[in-house]
């Protein structure tokens, strides 16, 4: 391989990368895939090969990888080291917030950064690792071309009563207002769902990414129409450690009341909620489906309550629905969230496909199934290659 696309997605406890032939013409082939998670707590470099076979999978210590500057530099030695003679060509990073002027994929320029981090407030989780990566690929590598994929880009077509808060109209004009997230997610179902599901592609069709963030979207014609996310990824369904939709008088009350700072409370609302908060046991949805304990139970069926609740507004939001889609960790990989999401949602037409549920296939609601019911895997590191190879024009 001569040459090659690496894609970095920086999250809050991870870095995921892949790293993309550029030179092959056609179809983008990942030549490895892989992440440090645990950032913070107990850090793990796993990669695989092209064909999903493991090429490394090491445990270390928080000191070896402790931020994720650190870990950018154990990924670039383990690249370097397997794919010795490639040159890099660019580098396309996933930046979860992108405001209301970026709605397609950009050029890094100091310019762009700098706006950039004015967004580091409204994804408090995400913007700062997303432009750490950028800064330290600038750092190790000046002048090579990096490109920033948002994920509030594909929900810019949302018409504007779709987009605002009931708040007075000045609010919306100086940028508060659902901006929505995972649209790289959502931009890569949709291009999927013609080769995958031909006869929902151009249908009403709600995608659900259930994932460590978690959020729903009305896509029409593979377009964005409404999503449960709004001005910031607290918004919407619960998640694993964020509380999804909260009416605002509780923040008022914490603020005033209980005397809770600002900092506190965005810690409470980023780090301390979701299913981590109402369980006490974790934020891993395997832990809490093997867990016996009442409250692990009553965390399942709040976070599967919300989903519901999500489908049947973004259903009323399309006029009906034709389909609805399971993708990321949680739905790609939970034949219980997908079974209990399902049955909650027979009023609308979904017959779910017992066998083909557990065994994940496409597929998953039987064949007389008014509305049909599927689970695509997504995959954002692929989306930001694509729109990376083409805006550098390689
Ligand atoms: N087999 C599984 N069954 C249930 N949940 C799973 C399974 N595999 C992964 N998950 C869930 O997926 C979540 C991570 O999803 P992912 O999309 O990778 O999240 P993120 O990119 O936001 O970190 C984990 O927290 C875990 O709860
Ligand atoms: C926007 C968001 O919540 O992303 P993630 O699911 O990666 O945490
Ligand atoms: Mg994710």
């Amino acid at each position: 391989m001569e040459s090659a696309i690496l894609v970095l997605n920086a999250g809050s406890s991870s870095l995921k990368f892949s790293l993309f032939d550029a030179g092959a013409p056609g179809v983008l082939s990942a030549v490895a895939v892989g992440q440090v998670e645990g950032l913070g707590t107990a850090p793990r470099l796993k990669a695989k090969g092209p064909d999903g076979q493991v090429i490394l999978d090491e445990r270390r210590s928080t000191t070896e990888i402790g931020n994720h500057a650190q870990a950018l530099q154990e990924i670039a030695a383990l690249l370097g080291s397997r794919f010795v003679g490639t040159e890099l060509v660019g580098v396309g990073h996933r930046v979860v917030h992108g405001g209301p002027e970026y709605s397609a994929p950009l050029l890094i320029t100091p310019q762009a950064m700098q706006e950039l981090a004015a967004f580091v407030p409204l994804a408090p989780l995400h913007q700062p690792h997303n432009l750490a990566a950028i800064r330290a690929v600038e750092q190790a590598r000046p002048g090579l071309p990096q490109v920033a994929c948002f994920d509030t880009a594909f929900h810019r077509t949302q018409n504007e009563v779709a987009q605002l808060y009931g708040l007075p109209y000045e609010f919306y004009e100086r940028g508060i207002r659902r901006y929505g997230f995972h649209g790289l997610s959502y931009e890569y179902i949709a291009a999927t769902l013609p080769e995958v599901a031909p006869e929902i592609a151009g249908g009403r069709v709600v995608v659900a990414h259930l994932g460590s963030g978690a959020s729903m979207c009305a896509m029409h014609n593979g377009r964005s129409v409404g999503s449960s996310m709004g001005f910031t990824a607290l918004d919407g369904l619960m998640m694993g450690t964020r509380p999804g939709n909260l009416d605002p008088g509780i923040v008022l009350y914490l603020l005033q009341q209980e005397g809770m700072s600002a900092k506190e409370i965005e810690d409470l609302l980023y780090k301390r909620s979701g299913l981590l908060g109402l369980s006490g046991i974790g934020n891993d949805m395997r832990v809490l489906q093997e867990s016996d304990s009442p409250r692990a139970r009553l965390a399942i069926d709040h976070f599967v309550y919300r989903i519901s609740r999500e489908l049947g507004g973004l259903a009323a939001v399309l006029g009906g629905l034709d389909a609805l889609v399971f993708t990321a960790g949680i739905g790609e990989n939970s034949a219980l969230i997908r079974r209990l999401v399902c049955q909650q949602a027979q009023w609308l037409g979904i017959d779910l496909d017992p066998l083909a549920n557990e065994q994940s296939v496409a597929r998953i609601s039987s064949v007389g199934s008014r509305v049909s019911a599927w689970v695509v895997p997504t995959n954002e590191e692929l989306m930001i290659a694509r729109h990376t190879r083409q805006l550098l024009g390689l």
